[in-house]
Parts: structure tokens; sequence; C-alpha cells
């Protein structure tokens, strides 16, 4: 690369970074300026984007074949005094060929160019050719690839914009609608193709920004973990979301045991559920006497039976239902005084006229005084006559109104059709204790809220992402179809790595009840997490997991062969500080089952809250789920591989977090799957 080409480049990118000082000098005097905060709040957010693309504005150059060249950054550019576009978003269609374009398929590319910078320096350029030919299929960057993945990480996730490969960009790119499953090995990329798909769709499709974004997470760990990588992409408008977070006011004070955990997540819960709420609807064996205003009234079985029928029709939730169905008694009973009101009517000098029969009907004599002078309609007159009747629908309106107002009558309704809350339907459940909530009661109470029509809206999105989803349970897939009526979701999950007994064993499986077999599938096949050496120490234990399981292919290996250390009882936490203390440079995580975690805390002095930013955390393998470190020690294999339903699968989450080194600590035995992990001292 020469000089003079750094040197162009160099001022290419210093005049880009002059134009979007120029945008947001500009938007800052439109701010200052004030006026409509709607208006205000549009400069807001233009200044916020503007600020976000700051680092790393413009990362590459295409030459085409007809002599254009585009540049492509994460925004983009347009100078509209020139008519010119200066930079191409990295989502438009034309910046698609950056990440695909190969020699076999150069898609009208002459040249790509990296342009790596650092602030607004041109720091390297970095140049493939596609007009040879060629066949081979290579990783599309690989220099700028490997010096992204090889690098020491920082406890947060970030963008890979820059470097993002072929197979990945097709699912960003896949089409918004339905449901997308992502299903991919460890470090495959699935959570970073996840969040670019996201920026991606918003950036596409207008309405998805007005509809809303959300993206749910397996904890507030890996939410934290991830939090970076979409406002690095200029994207501030997501929600954010664990799945217990969605259900608001709840708070998790228990853990279940396994065998609970799975009955509660399994989908009969919802037809208990629905029984339960329709079991609180009861119709009279014998007619129900209501005192009104001094009189008495009847509630016949009949009648009731009709409005919960009309109630039940009307397709509403319990607690709306329930209004239908007041509205259809008190309208028995209005009816009952409308008529008793019409049978009563008085000669002109105040005296009751006689009449009426024994069931309370005015005689034919009356009806024909009172038609006389206008109050009475005859029964038989034309309909279109100018007939006037006692009581008109304002009146009834008024008197069902009282009616509903009446305490007497209100508690009467009120125990045939009682208004519920969430929390009382589930607390009567077998296992559940009302205000003490585990997390697998949270899918119950958002069940029980939506069956009810209570507690806050349960807010619905355009799109959403689920990540780590093979750990959901039936009742929590319920749970976020209610939040994504459209069923444009992209699905994101290993099912090797699935850890909770209530999670998933297949796609169909889970899906099946939600959207049939319109879902589709698109798999990750390369590791660009965990180097060669570890993926290996991960095929015997892959294979005892689950029959034909094979881990993903990886694309860099280290030189560092994983080791086992076997250790008594009594000397692990010592162990783990050695370990810990041989540690090479970057981040390093000491996973091990729950039952240690406390006293290695203690041991290597590391807050009991885990802060992913610190040299060394102290998690359970279900806790670093997504997440990784440049060194992984894992610590009492053994107990996590026994320790729970999927425990084979925790130990190869575990394992698969490192991205340079792992260590293991086996206490008194070495588990089969690990026979083949070099042995070494500690
Ligand atoms: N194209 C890429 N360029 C640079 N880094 C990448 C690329 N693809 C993936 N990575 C990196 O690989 C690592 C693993 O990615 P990610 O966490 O998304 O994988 P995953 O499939 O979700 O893994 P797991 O299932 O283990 O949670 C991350 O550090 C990510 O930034």
């Amino acid at each position: 690369m020469t000089s003079g080409e750094l040197e162009f480049e160099q001022n290419y990118v210093a005049s880009l970074y002059d134009y979007v000082d120029q945008l947001r000098a500009q938007a800052a005097d439109r701010l200052a300026a004030g006026g409509d905060p709607d208006v205000l709040s549009v400069w807001r957010a233009e200044i916020a984007r503007l600020d976000a693309v700051e680092q790393g504005l413009c990362f590459g150059r295409l030459d085409m074949a007809d002599d254009r060249r585009v540049y492509v950054g994460r925004i983009g550019l347009f100078r509209e005094a020139e008519d010119r576009e200066l930079l191409v978003d990295w989502r438009a269609p034309v910046a698609r060929a950056f990440y695909t374009a190969t020699s076999a398929d150069p898609q009208g590319v002459r040249r790509r160019r990296r342009i790596s910078t650092r602030g607004r320096a041109v720091t390297a350029l970095d140049d493939e050719l596609l007009d040879s030919d060629g066949t081979e299929e290579h990783l599309v960057g690989e220099a700028a690839l490997m010096a992204a993945v090889t690098a020491n990480r920082t406890g947060r996730m970030h963008e890979i914009v820059t470097t993002l490969q072929a197979e990945q960009d097709a699912i960003i790119r896949s089409d918004e609608r339905g449901a997308l499953v992502v299903q991919g090995g460890p470090g495959t990329g699935k959570t970073a193709v996840a969040l670019h798909r996201v920026a991606y769709l918003l950036y596409t499709h207008e309405h998805l920004r007005s509809r809303g974004v959300l993206v749910v997470g397996p904890s507030d760990i890996f939410l934290d973990y991830i939090g970076q990588v979409l406002p690095g992409l200029g994207e501030n408008r997501v929600v954010s979301s664990t799945v217990p977070e969605l259900c608001t006011g709840v708070s998790i004070t228990r853990e279940d045991p396994p065998e609970l955990v799975e009955r509660k997540g399994s989908a009969e819960m919802a037809a208990i559920l629905s029984t339960a709420v329709a079991e609180r609807v009861r119709v009279p064996e014998e007619s129900v006497e209501l005192d009104f205003e001094g009189q008495s009234l009847a509630l016949d079985p009949e009648a009731c039976e009709q409005a919960v029928g009309k109630a039940r029709a009307a397709g509403l939730p319990h607690n709306q239902a329930r209004l239908v169905f007041q509205q259809e008694v008190v309208g028995t009973l209005a009816d009952q005084l409308a008529a008793r009101m019409e049978a009563m009517a008085y000669d002109e000098s105040g005296n009751a006229l006689d009449g009426g029969d024994a069931e309370g009907r005015l005689g034919a004599a009356d009806v024909r005084a009172l038609e006389a002078v206008g109050i009475v309609a005859d029964p038989d007159a034309d309909a279109d006559e100018d007939a006037r009747v006692l009581l008109d629908d304002t009146d009834k309106s008024a008197l069902r109104a009282a009616l509903l107002a009446d305490t007497g009558v209100r508690s009467e309704l009120d125990a045939l059709w009682p208004e519920l809350t969430a929390e009382e339907l589930v607390g009567d459940l077998a296992d559940c204790v009302a205000g003490d909530w585990s997390a697998a009661d949270v899918p119950l109470l958002d069940e029980a809220a939506s069956l009810l029509g209570t507690g806050a809206a349960q807010d619905t999105y355009g799109h959403v992402v689920i990540d780590e989803a093979q750990e959901l349970s039936e009742m929590a897939w319920r749970m976020l179809m209610r939040r994504c009526p459209s069923r444009s979701m992209t699905i994101v999950g290993d099912l090797a790595q699935t850890g909770t007994p209530a999670g998933a064993r297949s796609w169909q499986q889970v899906l099946g009840a939600h959207v049939g077999e319109r879902w589709r599938l698109a798999e990750l096949t390369v590791n660009y997490r965990t180097p060669s050496e570890i993926v290996e120490a991960t095929t015997d234990l892959l294979a005892a997991a689950g029959p034909g399981w094979q881990p993903p292919r990886s694309v860099r290996s280290t030189g560092h062969r994983p080791w086992r250390a076997t250790v008594a009882d009594g000397t692990v936490a010592e162990a783990a500080e050695r370990a810990v203390a041989d540690r090479g440079d970057g981040k390093t995580a000491v996973l091990a089952p729950a039952g240690r975690l406390a006293e290695l805390a203690r041991r290597l002095d590391v807050p009991a809250r885990p802060e992913l930013t610190e040299e060394v955390v102290v998690l359970t393998p279900g806790q670093a789920k997504g997440l990784e470190f440049d060194e992984v020690v894992i610590v009492d294999p053994a107990a996590i591989a026994e320790g729970a339903t999927f425990g084979l699968n925790d130990l190869y989450v575990g394992m698969t977090r490192a991205t340079q080194r792992l260590g293991i600590v086996c206490v008194d035995e070495v588990p089969a799957a690990l026979a083949g992990v070099r042995e070494r001292d500690l």
C-alpha cells in the first residue's frame, strides 16, 4: 500500500468527518432555536445518531468494474448541494457486496478495500482484488476478521459491522416476515448476527420504528454484555429485557427445584389456568332474589345462563367480559322494573288507574285511556306511527346505571362473576405462593393477566429477537408470542446448549404450537470464538450430550492446549487460585457449580455479584451463557455435568466460553467425557 493511497483515504475520511460535524452543528442550531417539543426531539435524536458513529465512521470502499467508487460506513451521507452520495450505509443494498462478493462471484466489484481507523486517523488499508479467477471458499477480509477475534476481550460485546461474513450477512438481510430460527454452535456469531439484523430491519422497514423491536436475553448480566452493540450501530430505540422483566411489578424471591420448573413451564399450565378462570363464573341453580330500592327483583338461572353465554361470546378477557355479563343482567333487571312502572298509571286527579291483570299488566281499557293521552302506544299499532312509551332508552340506561351502582346488586353480581387478579389466580395453584414468586411463576402470572385482562398492558412489538431461545419453556414462548402478534421474529439458539429442564429439545416442538410449520431455519457453521484446540477438547463431551451433535468448525488455532488437573475436594479453592494466578492476559472466568461460587469468590477476592469488566469473574456455566472470556477455568466439572437435567450441556457451554485458553480443575476424578484432555500438575 503506498503512502499516497493512505493519504488519499485520509483526506476522504477527513472530509466525511467534516461533513458530519457540519450536520451536527446544524442540528445543534435548530435545537438551540427551540420550538415544538416533537421537532426538538427529532434534532436531539439526530445529534445522538451522529455522535454514535464517531468511531469507524467509514470502514470500506468498493471499486466497481464500471469504475464507480462506493465508500461504505456506519451511516449514509448524502451531500444534497452536489447531489452526491459520500458514504453508503452498510445496510443499503449496494453495500451488500462488501460482505458477500468473492472472486468466484465478484458481483461487479473489482476491488474491496478495508479502511482501518483510530479516532479520525486512517491507520491501514487492506485490499482484495476480486477480478482474478478463484473458486476457493474463504473468509471475507480474513486479516481484519482474525484481528477482531483474537483481540483481548473487554467484558462487553462489540459490533462486527466491518467483518461480517457472507453466511451471517444472508441472515441479517433475510426477509423480515415470519419466524426465523438461527441455529448454530457456540461462538458462531448468533447473538452478534441477531443484533445486526435488528439494526438492518430498523433501517429497512419504516414501520418497525413505530411498532418497536424487543430483544429478549437470558439474564441482566447478558443484557449488560450486549448493551453497547446496538447503540454502536446508531440504534437507541430497542427495548431489551429478560423474560421475567417483561412482567412488570413481579419480583423473584424464590428458586424452584428442576421438576417444578419443568411442570410450571409446560403448556398444560395454560389449560389449567384457563379452566380455573372459567370455574370462577357461577350460574345459580335457583332464582336469586335481589333487593333494589325497596323492590324485590328476581334473577332466574336461565337469564343468568344467557348473560354468561353473551359475555363469553364477546371473546374478551375475564374481567372485561364481566362487564358484559353485568350489563346483560342489569338489562334483564331493568326490564323487570320498567315493566312494573309501565304497569302503573294515574288519572288526571292522581288516582291510580285501576287495571292491570294479575301479572301486573294494564287492562285493555287502561291502555286505551293512556293511548288517548299519548302515554302508551297501542302494542298492535304500526311501528312507524309516532309511538311513545313511558320509559325511553335514556331512562332505561339510567335505570341500569342505578342498578349497577347499588351495593346489594353489585355484591350479587360479583358473587356470580367475580373480578380476579393474576396474583390470586396463580397463587391458588398448587406449588405457587402469592407474593413469593419464582422465575417459573412469571409466565403463569403473565398468562393469567392475559386471560383476565389485568395488569400493565402487555406491550406488543413489530419484531422480537429471542436470544438463547433454547432455554425458554412452553409457557415463556406463549408469553413472548403475545408480545409479537405479527410473528416477525428472530429466534437464536443452540439445542446443544439447552440448560433448563423446561427448555427446548427441538425447534418444531416449541414453535409448532404458534406458527405450525411456517418457520425457517438458518444455520451458522463457523466458530469465531473458540480456537480449534478447545473445540477438539469438547468433541467427546458433545457426543455424550447428544448423539450426532457436531461442534462447529473453528477458524483459528492458538497453540494453547486445554489442560486438566485433578485435586482433592478440600483443596479445590486453593487449586482454582493457583490456576487463576497462572493466567494469561485478559479476562478470566472461573465457572463452577452454584454451591462452590461463594467459597471461590472469597478465595479469589472477587465481588459476589459478577462484574464482567473485572479481570476475574466467578460464575455458574448457566450464568455465563452467551458470554465470552479470554480464559476459562472450569471447577468441578463432574458436579456441573451431574448436577442438572442438562448438565453435560452446561459443561459444554462452560468450555466454549474461552477465546484463548481453557483449564479444568477436576475434583477427585475425571469425568469420562474429559478423558482426552491433557492432564497437568497444578
Ligand atoms: N464476522 C465476525 N467478525 C468478527 N467477530 C465475530 C464475527 N462473528 C462472530 N464474531 C465474534 O465471535 C464471538 C462470538 O459471537 P456470538 O457471541 O454472537 O456467538 P454465539 O453464536 O451467540 O455464541 P453462543 O451460542 O456461545 O452464545 C463474539 O466475540 C463475536 O464478536
